[in-house]
């Protein structure tokens, strides 16, 4: 695309040099690290960086023109002087990247807890629909089965939209993504036009970004308000899936235009779960669908698993697809990495390895496990550097609580001293109550092991899937499979 056409998708604007030689785009960024030969560079004003110093590091690596909201100075290429870079970001590449959104089946799923576990879940469900699938999220980007890397688990709006003119591209025709509260009140999603919008659950996380419960629900809340009811592409109106035993989820029913599609355990929900019966092997439940029932037998084990079973039912149901065959998808479906990920060893000490970074999910992550723990249930558990301080005490209260060997220990310490983390988690207990801890996770990893006996379990909670440990500045490769593995391995050899 020539870069006059492009800027044209821009109305109010000054351009400086107002006539300049035009040129064909080859890649529209935010990034420095990105840019190459004939690119358009647009600053931004972010926390850290100020993307307006950064123009000349662009031009010397091949920008061809600068969008800025700020006046620069001694630029040898054209600059497009808008109000807002992150706006204009928005609007260009939607443009450039020919609204991929409108050609796609989208799917956005937010909440607190369960964005993950429910992408993955429709993902299965259309995949196993005959279709081409794509997948945005915290563990990658996915594009059919070719797996992509990933920053943040809503990317920037540029990438957002490079990625989705790919699988338009590669012939997807359903995309499942996450939509962060962070990434809504960014404008990262700003022009993506979802079909269906479906909410989670709303609990505490993120306050150092949000400062406000309220705050938090309204960032939440706008992937429902921009959802709009018009048609879509393959002429299905737009629905809203709301989890209304969640009163947030009661709340954003008020705040969407779109048709609604309720689902729940303890309200009268359009798609409703009853008799739910947890199991180590899985989870038994009776399902409701309007009118219509069936005796249901899941992999996932937990209370909140049959939340996310609904939720990615009631998305797929609302897309046109039979009940039917979704239900049998969802009868075989495995779960999804470091989401309580069950390690067995003949020492018949069992390790679960789960995502629990949050108060509501670490809850719900032990209360699932004391349901059917026969043996005693050890948590090891940190909470990250550089996000909200407010839930490290509530976390350490809960693993105190709700587990019979509590361990404390480093997550993603980042800029953060580790030893401090855990001082503000110990800040959570009662009064001369000790916990052990340790500032290598390996470490409280290993004790825990050391510690078990034939019958308990070890919940290794906060990091799930990652495979990496984020020290200052540094990445390390650590994996918590591998750790629980080890030490199990060490034990089996011991006795
Ligand atoms: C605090 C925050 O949300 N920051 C996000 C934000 O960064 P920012 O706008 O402040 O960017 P910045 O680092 O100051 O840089 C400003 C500009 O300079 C550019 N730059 C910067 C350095 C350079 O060498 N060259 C260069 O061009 C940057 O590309 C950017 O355009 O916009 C960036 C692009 O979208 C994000 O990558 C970045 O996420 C950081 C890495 C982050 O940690 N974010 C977390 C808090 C987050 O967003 N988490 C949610 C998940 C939460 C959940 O699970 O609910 C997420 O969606 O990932
Ligand atoms: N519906 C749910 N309600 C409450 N807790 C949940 C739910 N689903 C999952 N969890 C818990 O939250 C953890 C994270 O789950 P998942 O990764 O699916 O959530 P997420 O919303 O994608 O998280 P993130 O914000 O980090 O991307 C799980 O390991 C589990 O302990
Ligand atoms: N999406 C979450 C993930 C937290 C994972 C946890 N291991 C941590 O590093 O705090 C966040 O960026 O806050
Ligand atoms: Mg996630």
């Amino acid at each position: 695309m020539q870069a006059s056409k492009l800027i044209n998708s821009l109305k109010f604007k000054k351009v400086i040099p107002n006539r300049f030689e035009d040129f064909s785009v080859s890649l529209l960024t935010q990034d420095t690290r990105e840019v190459v030969d004939n690119s358009i560079f647009v600053a931004v004003k972010g926390a850290k960086v100020d993307g307006h110093t950064l123009v000349d590091t662009a031009v010397q690596k091949g920008a061809s023109m600068i969008i800025a909201q700020e006046k620069l100075s001694s630029i040898e290429v054209p600059v497009v002087y808008v109000r807002d870079t992150k706006r204009a970001m928005a609007i260009l590449s939607s443009y450039f990247y020919a609204t991929a959104s409108e050609a796609l089946r989208m799917i956005g799923v937010t909440g607190t807890n369960g964005k993950t576990t429910v992408t993955h879940i429709i993902e299965a469900i259309f995949r196993a629909h005959g279709e081409k699938t794509g997948l945005i999220g915290t563990m990658y980007r996915k594009i059919g089965d070719e797996i992509l890397a990933t920053k943040n688990t809503t990317p920037d709006i540029i990438t957002l939209q490079r990625t989705l003119n790919k699988m338009v591209e590669r012939g997807v025709s359903t995309v499942s993504m996450e939509v962060s509260s962070i990434a809504l009140v960014q404008g990262r999603v700003w022009g993506i036009d979802f079909d269906v919008a479906v909410f989670t659950n709303l609990t505490r996380d993120h306050l150092d970004y949000h400062k406000t419960m309220a705050n938090y629900a309204h960032a939440k809340s706008l992937l429902f308000s921009q959802l709009g009811n018009s048609y879509t592409h393959n002429g299905d109106t737009k629905v809203a899936v709301l989890n209304i035993d969640d009163p947030i989820g009661r709340q954003f029913e008020h705040d969407t235009a779109a048709q609604v599609l309720t689902y729940g355990i303890k309200q009268d929900a359009m798609v409703r779960a009853s008799n739910i019966v947890i199991h180590s092997q899985g989870t038994d439940f009776d399902l409701q669908l309007f009118e219509r029932k069936w005796h249901l037998k899941v992999k996932m084990v937990g209370l909140f698993n049959v939340y996310n079973i609904l939720a990615a039912l009631a998305a797929a149901y609302a897309s046109g697809l039979d009940p039917e065959e979704i239900i049998r998808t969802l009868e075989s479906f495995p779960g999804v990495r470091g989401r309580l990920q069950l390690i067995t060893s003949p020492t018949r000490i069992a390790a679960i390895v789960d995502y629990s970074h949050t108060p509501d999910s670490l809850l719900n992550a032990l209360e699932t496990i004391n349901d059917f723990a026969k043996g005693r249930v050890f948590c090891v558990v940190g909470c990250g550097g550089d996000r909200d301080h407010g839930k490290r005490p509530k976390m350490a209260a809960i693993a105190l609580a709700h587990s019979d060997y509590p361990i404390f220990t480093s997550d993603n310490p980042r800029s953060e001293d580790p030893q401090k983390i855990i001082a503000d988690m110990l800040t959570g207990l009662p009064e001369g109550e000790k916990v052990p801890t340790f500032l290598k996770r390996r470490k409280a990893i290993e004790f825990a092991v050391n510690h078990a006996l034939p019958g308990d379990i070890i919940l290794i909670a906060g990091k799930g899937h990652e495979d990496y440990q984020i020290i200052g500045e540094h990445k390390y490769h650590f994996d918590d499979v591998e750790e629980a593995q080890r030490a199990l391995k060490m034990k089996e050899q011991e006795s």
